[in-house]
């Protein structure tokens, strides 16, 4: 069966990077997806923002929606304290897969669980079934027009504290254009945003930080 093109990079990922080494597997995909294929993965210009405000937000519980190939999941789980936990949320039985794997490769596999599903079927499933209380950080990197009603489901089910970080990839490119307005005029955030690039291209992009404010 011909290969697909997030298997190609998670071998040249097994073929090139160091095991059990995080930022040689980041380095490894952004080489792999700017030279031979592009893909979309928050990269390494994007990937910096998402570093420093893990830094400056230090979370203990954290979500993503949108594994992919765990390129975001390898960079946020580098950064954790080993009591921290992470959940992320894919729906692709082949992305979950390759993701899997290289979160495995790069050894962080005791700090991030794969919930293989739909975020809106899993959302609802948080607290009682993966004993989850409030989230610390939640980064959005899935399809963009779910960004909005699956950040109204985290509110619905009393996922969000005073403090909780929002961050959302992709705000101009694809864009998030309901999520904008849905955040930025809910007084319940505070909102900032970070311009950047689509990844491995000169086209502009911007992630968007939206703060609970309870
Ligand atoms: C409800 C639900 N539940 C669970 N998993 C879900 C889910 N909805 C989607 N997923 C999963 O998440 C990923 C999807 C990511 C979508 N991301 C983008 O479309 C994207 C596109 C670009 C882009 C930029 C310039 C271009 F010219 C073309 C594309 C850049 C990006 O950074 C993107 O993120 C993918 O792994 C999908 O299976
Ligand atoms: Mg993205």
């Amino acid at each position: 069966m011909a290969q697909s093109k997030e298997e190609r990079i998670l071998n040249f990922v097994l073929q090139n990077a160091v095991r059990g080494d995080p930022q040689s597997v980041l380095d490894t995909i952004d080489k792999y997806c700017s030279q031979k294929e592009w893909a979309m993965n928050v990269g390494d210009e994007k990937g910096l923002i998402l570093d420093k405000i893990l830094e400056e937000t230090k979370p203990s519980v954290l979500l993503e929606l949108g594994t992919y190939c765990g390129y975001s999941a390898v960079r946020i789980a580098r950064l954790l304290n080993p009591s921290a936990r992470f959940l992320t949320i894919e729906f692709n039985p082949a992305f979950a897969a390759i993701a899997r794997q290289m979160i495995e490769f790069a050894g962080v596999q005791d700090k991030v669980k794969i919930l293989e599903g739909p975020s809106e079927t899993i959302i609802p499933q948080l607290k009682k079934k993966h004993e989850v209380d409030t989230l610390d950080f939640v980064f959005l990197d899935h399809w963009k027009d779910r960004y909005m009603p699956d950040t109204i489901l985290l509110l619905d089910h009393g996922l969000l504290r005073k403090g909780s970080v929002i961050l959302a990839d992709n705000v101009i490119v694809p864009g998030a254009p309901e999520f904008i307005k849905y955040i930025r005029n809910n007084n319940r955030f505070e909102c900032t945003n970070y311009p950047a690039h689509v990844e491995y291209m000169k086209v502009k992009d911007a992630m968007e930080k939206a703060v609970f404010v309870g």
